[in-house]
This record gives C-alpha cells, structure tokens and sequence, in this order.
C-alpha cells in the first residue's frame, strides 16, 4: 500500500520511488486550482516552509539537512515542471474536469502533501541504510517511466533522490 511508509511493512526498493510518483499524482489538483485562481505555479513562500518542515522532520530520522533539502527541492522542481506542462496542454482547463468542484490548496492538498513528504522522509532515512543507490535510482527511473511523465520531470526527480541519497 503506498503511503504508509511509517507502518511496520518491510520496504523494498519501489516505496521511495512509488511515493515520488504519487506526489506528482496530485499536482494536477494543484494546478487546477491556480489556473482558476490565475495563481502562478511557483509559491516560494510555501516551499520554503515545505524545505524547512522537512529538514526537521528529516533531522528526527537521523537524516542529514542538505540531502533532505536537495531530495525534495529536486520533488518541487519536477512538480513545476508537470504543472506548466499542464497548463500547456491545458490552456482553458482539463475538458473532462469541468464542473468538478475544485479543492482547497491549503485545507486538503498542502496537509496530504505534507503528509507525504514524511512517508517520503521514512522511505529515503530506510533507503540510504539499506539501498545501494544506483539502485534505487533505476527503480525510481522505471517507475516514473511507467506512470507517463515526461523526461525533463524525470530528470528533475531523479536528481533530487540522487542528492538525497548521498
Ligand atoms: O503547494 C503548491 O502550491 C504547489 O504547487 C506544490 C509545490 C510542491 O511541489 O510542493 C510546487 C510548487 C510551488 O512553488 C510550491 C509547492
């Protein structure tokens, strides 16, 4: 089951990797919402305070401040990178999403993203103890691969879970 990284269940190499594609997973959430509330798609507010939650959440794993920094600035970067190509393909909105009523950024989504973030954290503090990284790296390569995003939201990925492996 994804998302329960802090649960007893022994981790194998695709939890980090499935966590990272499921965070992307909610960014078309995101970007519906600033696209109707002509938002743009960087907030460097939040994700300083993101970065900053993260760094000590990550402390209290035992995990090192820049490599939780650099994993999830590379995580930030590929979901900005996913939201303009959205907004590109999507200029007057998704056509199957009309209607739908829209979530609250800072109510529902920042909370599930934060959430997240601290599954996140257990699988990468795991992952660097029990991982070697080249490893983990073309698990995380197949299994963004295999959920359609393109190449530069990939590499943006990867190179945060590169720094944060390290
Ligand atoms: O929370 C948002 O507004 C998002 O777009 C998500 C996110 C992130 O990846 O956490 C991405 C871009 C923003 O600059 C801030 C944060």
């Amino acid at each position: 089951m994804v998302g329960c990284a802090g649960s007893s269940r022994p981790q194998d190499d695709a939890t980090l990797p499935k966590l990272m594609v499921e965070r992307l997973s909610w960014m078309d959430e995101v970007v519906r919402v600033k696209q109707a509330r002509s938002l743009p798609v960087t907030d460097a507010k939040r994700e300083e305070e993101l970065l900053v939650m993260m760094e000590r959440e990550g402390q209290k794993a035992g995990l090192p401040a820049q490599a939780v920094r650099e994993f999830f600035a590379g995580q930030i970067t590929a979901a900005k990178f996913l939201q303009t190509e959205w907004l590109k393909k999507y200029p007057q909105g998704d056509p199957t999403l009309v209607g739908q009523p829209l979530p609250d950024l800072s109510v529902t989504v920042r909370p599930a993203l934060d959430r997240l973030g601290k599954s996140m954290l257990t699988a990468l503090a795991v992952s660097r103890q029990k991982q070697d990284s080249r490893t983990m790296m073309a698990a995380a390569k197949t299994e963004l691969t295999e959920a359609g995003y393109s190449k530069q939201v990939i590499a943006a990925a990867l190179e945060g879970l590169e720094a944060g492996l390290k």
